[in-house]
């Protein structure tokens, strides 16, 4: 007889699958290391060969090891479930930030903050004190951005996170930022930063320099750098915050004289401009093939086609790497799996930093991948389908006693966020903000490839049509640049704050403020008192804006869901109701809501903490983690008790609810 055993878990959900489950009585698993994140273990019990959650009883759970081993019988276990320690304790409860259940207290429904905020974390917030301070100071999602520091320190960071939503009820959700194809100079060898004077010869160059890094030397990351740009050329670093012109090319080495001083920062950003224009063709655009690349590729192929590529010749040759080629060709010719096909092709898409980036965040169950300097719908379209493959892609792991034992990880719920930081990605704008979950106003880059003054009317038009497209916009960089110095903002800071609240932005972003500056705390308090301010002024004076949404549905199910939720958003605001709730499963319902930008608050309930944490990115949601059923009268009636016993909601307030199971709008008030 052959019985399928399936372990899972509603976040990431790595599950088990138990071919042939042996007739002798009991099956000893063998220690299983989960990648990165700690799980616990129940065995649910059955008598009956069908899962049956009535009859079903717990064996044994939570042994807090990195790893699971089991003890399963062939005649009546059914299920084994693994779980994250967050959610072991839980399951009878409701989980909220505590920040955010201070705020609802102490202020009421009405004065929650809406737009989401995103911190960068660098040296001056990686701490555990300090990442919790952020996420105290109302952070809802923590940055890292590939271009800096090691993946040993982003691994820290990312597991300080986790901790700190573990053991302290938040919801920081986890945005990996790619560092992107475009050229920039290398680390200045471990200096802060470096002052170019008015004048000054710099050498730029693909040279890697020993140390200490010889005076006036720039290390560039680009092959081609030396042989793309000319004498006479203008060099701009960080879109113009230092220029360069360029006086004479030696080998691979670039001579510039400095033109307009400024700090040099490391990995800063380089363009270069010729008759006042960007120049953009670059020679190389393919990595650089190396065994290391042939590795990686060999990888992905293997994850994600299910190819039997154990073996890796250690040290491969031109031979190894035309047959690997090949075959790659003729797997893709061959393939029926559309989604295997991504893993050969993406490379023309993405340096290889990325690639072993993305492999990290994936591995590293990010909540979101920002891809840096995007330039089709291609791109995401790709790497979506690369992310979808991945965690469909079994992971065989071990046999014992003639049985076979595979390991599956559910990432498809990592959201890519798109960029918007070149020419090609506006000129590309709707498709690529309608292939990708999500899309960011990256004004540092942008405001290096496009005129400045054209920048803010590109911002505008961005965060306008992801509402439409229902996608979560964030606008990011120099918000709040002086706060990297100064304890307090300038006046035209806090007028460009106000202005992407005023465009109801989903979320604002701190770069250098947060990462490595002075007063990450105050910054994220500005934003935030920011924020609340022109939120309320905005509902005080009814200034809506009468924004088109265009019908976003491409299923007619879809459409019921958007028309509902239009609905019970106008009449939110018309009936002045106190909450809007939705309970929602993927988290489809509550950014149909969210795209409303109703006057009130949304509550959103979801069943898995990985949906909740995304939800965090998004206008006006608040995301609670709740276990619920189709029964809509007695999801309400838990929730009611639940929110009134923690005194957030108390008799009397008016809320209308939502569902993903019942297609109708409640109006009630709180028993
Ligand atoms: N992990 C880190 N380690 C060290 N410094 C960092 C780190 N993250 C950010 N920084 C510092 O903060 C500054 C601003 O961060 P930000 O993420 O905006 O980077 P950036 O270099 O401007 O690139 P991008 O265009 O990707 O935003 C960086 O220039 C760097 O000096
Ligand atoms: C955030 C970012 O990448 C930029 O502003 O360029
Ligand atoms: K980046
Ligand atoms: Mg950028």
């Amino acid at each position: 007889m052959s019985r399928s055993l399936q372990f899972f878990t509603p976040s990431r959900a790595p599950y088990f699958t138990l071919h042939k489950l042996p007739s002798t009585s009991y099956t000893r698993f063998p220690v299983i290391n989960f990648p990165s994140k700690k799980h616990y273990i129940t065995i649910t019990k059955s008598l009956s060969s069908d899962l049956d959650a009535a009859s079903s009883q717990v064996l044994d759970s939570g042994n807090g090891q990195t790893g699971v081993s089991g003890v399963l019988s062939a005649d009546n276990v059914v299920a084994v479930q693994s779980h994250a320690p967050s959610e072991s304790g839980a399951a009878a409860g409701i989980e909220v930030d505590a920040v955010t259940e201070a705020e609802l207290k102490e202020n009421g429904f009405r004065s929650t903050r809406r737009t989401k905020l995103i911190c960068t974390i660098g040296p001056a917030t990686c701490g555990f004190e300090q990442l919790e301070a952020l996420a105290v100071g109302g952070m809802n999602v923590a940055r890292i951005n590939m271009c800096h520091g090691t993946r040993e320190w982003h691994q820290m960071v990312i597991e300080r996170v986790r901790r700190l939503n573990e053991e302290k009820g938040f919801a920081v959700a986890i945005m990996m930022d790619t560092e992107g194809s475009e050229i920039h100079m290398g680390d200045l060898g471990g200096a802060a930063s470096v002052k170019a004077e008015d004048g000054e010869i710099w050498t730029f160059s693909v040279r890697a320099f020993g140390t200490p890094r010889p005076e006036r030397t720039i290390n560039v990351n680009y092959d081609g750098f030396a042989e793309d740009v000319k004498v006479g050329d203008e060099l701009l670093v960080d879109g113009g915050m230092v220029r360069f012109e360029v006086i004479e090319k030696i080998g691979p080495d670039v001579k510039c004289r400095c033109t307009d001083p400024g700090l040099l920062l490391p990995r800063a950003n380089l363009t270069f401009w010729r008759d006042g224009s960007l120049v953009r063709e670059r020679n190389a655009m393919l990595p650089t093939i190396s065994s290391k690349v042939v590795l990686v590729i060999l990888k992905l192929l293997w994850f994600s086609s299910e190819a039997c590529l154990y073996c890796l010749p250690p040290c491969i040759c031109n031979i190894h790497l035309i047959t690997f080629f090949f075959c790659c060709a003729a797997y893709m010719s061959l393939s029926t799996n559309k989604d295997s096909i991504p893993s050969c092709m993406i490379i023309c898409f993405f340096p290889l930093q990325d690639w072993l980036d993305i492999d990290f965040g994936i591995a590293e169950g990010v909540d979101f991948i920002a891809i840096s300097f995007v330039k089709s719908a291609e791109v995401i379209k790709h790497l979506k389908s690369y992310i979808a493959a991945r965690s469909r892609g079994r992971c065989y792991l071990c046999t014992f006693k003639g049985y076979k034992l595979e390991f599956e990880t559910e990432t498809n719920d990592i959201a890519v966020i798109a960029k918007i930081e070149s020419i090609d990605s506006l000129k590309n704008l709707e498709e690529i903000i309608q292939a990708s979950d999500g899309a960011m106003v990256a004004r540092g880059d942008l405001g290096a490839q496009i005129p400045l003054e054209q920048v803010p009317s590109a911002q505008q038009k961005i965060v306008q049509l992801c509402r439409q497209l229902n996608k979560p916009v964030i606008v990011a960089s120099q918000l709040l640049e002086s706060m990297i110095e100064y304890p307090t903002p300038t006046r035209a800071e806090v007028a460009d704050v106000s202005e992407a609240v005023r465009q109801r932005a989903d979320a604002l972003m701190l770069s250098g403020e947060s990462a490595m500056g002075q007063y990450p705390d105050k910054a994220l308090a500005v934003l935030r008192s920011v924020s609340v301010r022109i939120e309320k002024w905005w509902r005080e004076e009814k200034r809506h804006e009468a924004m088109v949404l265009p019908d976003v549905g491409t299923s007619f199910a879809d459409s019921i869901s958007e028309e509902i939720c239009n609905s019970a958003a106008k009449m939110a605001n018309n009936l002045e109701v106190d909450a809007l709730f939705v309970y929602t499963k993927t988290g489809h319902m509550a950014s149909l809501l969210s795209r409303c930008r109703p006057d009130c608050p949304i509550f959103a309930f979801t069943t898995t903490t990985s949906v909740r944490r995304r939800l965090n990115l998004q206008w006006g949601l608040i995301p609670f983690r709740l276990g619920f059923s189709d029964d809509m009268e007695s999801n309400l009636n838990k929730t009611f008790s639940l929110l009134k016993a923690r005194g957030m909601i108390k008799s009397g307030d008016l809320v209308i609810a939502v569902s993903d199971m019942l297609q109708s709008i409640q109006v009630m008030n709180v028993p």
